[in-house]
């Protein structure tokens, strides 16, 4: 048995590539010097470094929705001036920060929090509250942290399970203050407080709102005082930089939830300045869009070697997926490509599971591999294992670049599989706001390359309004319904399936 030589062996010296001390290693990509060069040259002519400026600069690059795309001056922590129409939108989001911060030092003797929202209103706080709880030396609060999304009752049932109703606060979290789940969540909770004989004034007390839609959250019934606002130029999947980090700022303090920001501007800073060649988002995107031109790849995958980062793939899937997942351009002309499918999980766990296919399957999905220097614990085994987790993700990497052949076909490893290494110093609140922005970045940059709106998500509207003729019809022991110009037969079928 033998090991396979690289394609293209680059010069490993010139592949890594830092930003705010996150290290990108792209040796495994396989990319060559002149195809490197092919790829600036595309980025070049698809006006990336003018969309980043107009991104930055406020302009209604959401152009189907005639809005910016903002979040970057949720994270501007030096609150220079952004000017969006020709008004500065910083004071507005300073205000959001002082309110923040004075709420962190109002909440005492308070045990759980039910923080109630969904997508964008969700993956970013419930990420950073797990990934964030084992910084060592961090200060927690150690409320209870609940995420509640999902409109099935049984995560309703387990949270209500463990709270304290007496010494529970509430944090109804939704752009729209519209979305089904959310609502109808937030009503069930209170109807909670109620039946647990929590007065009105208390109820009111622990009920707060983060919504871009003030007078719905008021309508609902919260004190204006206790409702944070955002903005409709903050993307949902885009929004945890808002009050929607709230619970980051509640459990670990609001100097935690500053440098959560101040990684992520820092970031920031990189993509707005760095020249497209030494620019990490630019030169991630590119690398994608390499393994779309040449092995025509279709999904790929994101491993975090650190417990902490569980939650990671999941906020990825919904920024990568509801952003690029689109079939038309801006022009509403047939894309070539657009969003992979984003898998993935914690490795090395992830080994043991779904590794088999990315060694030997047929299709060739390449993988970002996210190690972080420095171990998550204090414990006295920390080092030995740390360096277990290490070195099996490096072992992986090596594996799936070169390759193995063997005399028997089921021992062959094909090779040339592609792989970045992003290494991050440690994981804190800084390095963390930092990844996220720099996928945040990634994404942005790759709807400048295949020329699509990341910033609107039209294609999730239509099951959501079809749910509503399907609902009515669910009513257990009715008649058998026929199919209609709203459901279709094998729908009624099942609806009559549900029914019966
Ligand atoms: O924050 P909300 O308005 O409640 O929206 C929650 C989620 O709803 C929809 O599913 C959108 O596709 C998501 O982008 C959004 O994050």
């Amino acid at each position: 048995m033998t090991s396979r030589p690289l394609q293209n062996p680059d010069n490993p010296t010139n592949s890594t590539f830092t930003a705010v001390d996150v290290v990108l290693d792209t040796a495994y990509q396989h990319i060559d010097a002149a195809e490197w060069k092919k790829l600036f040259s595309v980025a070049k002519k698809s006006k990336v470094k003018e969309f980043i400026a107009d991104m930055f600069a406020g302009k209604h690059i959401n152009f189907s929705e005639d809005r910016p795309a903002l979040h970057s001056a949720l994270r501007n922590l030096p609150k220079s001036p952004v000017f969006l129409d020709g008004i500065d939108v910083m004071p507005a989001i300073a205000d959001v920060w002082r309110r923040i911060d004075a709420l962190c030092n109002k909440w005492v003797g308070v045990t759980d929090v039910i923080h109630i929202g969904i997508g964008g209103s969700d993956f970013g706080p419930r990420l950073a509250i797990e990934a964030l709880a084992h910084v060592p030396g961090i200060e927690s609060r150690g409320m209870r942290m609940h995420f509640l999304a999902n409109i099935d009752t049984a995560e309703l049932a387990r949270i209500l399970d463990r709270a304290q109703p007496n010494s529970t606060r509430v944090i109804i979290v939704s752009k729209s203050f519209t979305t089904l789940e959310t609502t109808m969540n937030a009503k069930a909770v209170v109807n909670w407080l109620k039946d647990n004989d929590c007065t009105k004034g208390q109820i009111t007390n622990s009920l707060f709102a983060v919504t871009a839609n003030v007078p719905a959250a008021k309508e609902f019934g919260i004190e204006e005082d206790n409702i944070y606002p955002f903005w409709d130029w903050v993307g949902g999947r885009y929004s945890v930089w808002s009050a929607v980090g709230l619970p980051i700022a509640l459990q670990y303090g609001f100097k935690t939830f500053e440098e959560f920001l101040a990684g992520a501007h820092a970031m920031d800073l990189h993509f707005k300045n760095a020249p497209l060649e030494e620019n990490l988002p630019v030169i991630m995107a590119l690398a994608l869009l390499h393994q779309q031109q040449k092995q025509g790849i279709t999904a790929y995958a994101a491993i975090p070697y650190a417990d902490a980062l569980d939650a990671f793939p999941k906020w990825l899937q919904q920024l990568d997926m509801e952003s690029n997942g689109k079939s038309v351009d801006r022009n509403g002309k047939p894309v070539k490509y657009s969003s992979p499918v984003v898998f993935g999980s914690t490795g090395s766990n992830a080994q043991h599971s779904y590794f088999q296919l990315l060694h030997q399957g047929p299709d060739i999905i390449p993988i970002d591999f996210i190690a972080v220097r420095k171990p998550m614990s204090e414990r006295p085994e920390a080092i030995a294992h740390h360096r277990i987790l290490l070195a099996n993700c490096l072992a992986q990497a090596q594996a799936l670049a070169h390759g193995k052949t063997a005399d028997n076909p089921n021992h062959v490893y094909p090779g040339n599989r592609p792989s970045n290494l992003l290494l991050l110093p440690e994981l804190n609140a800084f390095y963390l706001g930092a990844l996220l922005a720099l996928y945040e970045n990634r994404a942005a940059t790759l709807g400048a390359l295949w020329n699509i709106n990341s910033f609107d998500q039209p294609g999730v509207e239509y099951g959501k309004v079809l749910a509503k003729p399907i609902e009515k019809a669910l009513v257990s022991g009715s008649d058998p319904i026929q199919a209609n110009d709203d459901i279709d037969a094998v729908t009624a079928a099942r609806i009559n399936l549900l029914n019966s």
